[in-house]
Formats: C-alpha cells, structure tokens, sequence
C-alpha cells in the first residue's frame, strides 16, 4: 500500500527543514542545602523525565567542601550525570534552571550561595559556546574536583572540549576535600 501524505500530520523536523543531532551532555548536580541526597535524587528523576533527555549514567556522589563559597557553606553532595540529547544547548539549561527552580533554588544575589540544587551543563557535546547566558564547556568545570572525579568514574578517557583530557585536568586540581561516598546511592 502506498502512504498518502497527510497535510495534518508534520513533524520537528518538517518545521525546522533539518534534523537534531543526538549530542552527549554532562551535567554536574550540587546540593549543600537540605535533605541533600533527596534533592540530587529528585534531579536525577526530573531530568529523566525531560522529553528529548535521555539519562545514561550516574556517576558515584561524593561530599566536597564548599569551594569559593560564604564562611560556614556546609558541605556539598555532588554528582555528574551524563545523558543524550537532541535538545539544544540552550533548552538544556533552560530546563537545568526550572528544575533548580521547582527544588527550591533561592537566587538572592549571594556569590556561591549554599543551595538546594544546582544543576551546571559541563558540555555537550563537543560545542564550544560564549554567549551571556551559556559558556561551554563550563568555563570553571576544568579546575573543578568535584565535577573531574565522578566524570572520571565513569569515562576516564573523556576530554573536555577544547580544554584537554580530564584525567590531566584532576591531576593538576586541588583534590583534597572530596570523599566518595559509597554508601549514598541515587537511581536511575
Ligand atoms: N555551562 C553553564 N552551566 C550552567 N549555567 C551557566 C553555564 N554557562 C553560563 N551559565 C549561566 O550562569 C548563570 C548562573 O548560574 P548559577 O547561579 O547556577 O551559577 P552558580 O552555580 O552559582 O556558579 P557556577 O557557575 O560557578 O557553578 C545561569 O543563569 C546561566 O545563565
Ligand atoms: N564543593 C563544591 N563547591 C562549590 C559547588 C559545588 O557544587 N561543590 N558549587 C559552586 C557553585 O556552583 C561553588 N562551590
């Protein structure tokens, strides 16, 4: 039988006359304040549920101490997930921000407040962006433990766009501080 196109029915890629490219994003979650373990799991599960977000792996969490943060920042779950995507780098933080939002985030103005969630977009694939609102790869993820270490868990050989292997990179940064925590789990 021979398929009758159908005027009604049209597709992303009709609109936009191309088609999406399915990129590798890495994202680092942070909490400092709160049930901090519940709130990376409530990220994780958010981020799940993004449509055109496909979460592949979680890194083990580790407890860092707060870096460039307020006297008396308590210290800091974080973890690095990595997902494919088909949305655009800038949809991708769009939607890492609403979920910081729906999770409490309070934006008072404060540098390196302690915060519920925090969700960074370290890169995706191998872009390289300056604008405003979105430098990729992250423009602090290179000297960064605690994004370094659980990407390295799980992909020892990647390289940071741009910047260079991250196992060079952890070796050069400032590890101390930072301590996996195998007995704190969150699931995809
Ligand atoms: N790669 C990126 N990931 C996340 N935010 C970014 C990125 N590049 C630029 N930004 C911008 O940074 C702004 C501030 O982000 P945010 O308040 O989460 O910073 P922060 O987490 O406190 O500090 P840091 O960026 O050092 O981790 C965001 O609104 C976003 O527009
Ligand atoms: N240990 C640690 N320190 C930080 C973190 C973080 O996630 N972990 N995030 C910051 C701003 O995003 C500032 N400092």
């Amino acid at each position: 039988m021979t398929e009758v196109p159908n005027p009604h029915i049209i597709d992303a890629d009709t609109l936009t006359g191309e088609m999406r490219p399915i990129r590798r994003a890495v994202l680092s979650l942070g909490s400092n304040l709160g049930e901090r373990l519940a709130n990376l799991q409530d990220a994780l599960n958010t981020l799940a549920e993004t449509p055109d977000v496909w979460v592949t792996t979680i890194s083990p969490i580790y407890e860092t101490e707060p870096v460039d943060s307020p006297e008396g920042s308590e210290l800091y779950l974080n973890a690095i997930v990595l997902a494919d995507t088909t949305l655009t780098p800038a949809r991708l933080l769009d939607r890492a921000l609403t979920i910081e939002d729906a999770y409490g985030r309070s934006r008072s103005g404060i540098f390196n407040e302690p915060r519920t969630l925090d969700i960074d977009v370290i890169s995706v694939g191998d872009k390289i962006l300056e604008e405003d609102s979105l430098t990729l790869p992250h423009p602090r993820a290179h000297e960064r433990a605690f994004v370094l270490k659980p990407w390295a868990d799980l992909e020892p050989s990647a390289d940071l766009p741009g910047v260079g292997p991250i196992s060079e990179l952890l070796e050069r940064s400032d590890q101390t501080g930072i301590t996996r925590r195998d007995d704190l789990v969150i699931e995809l």
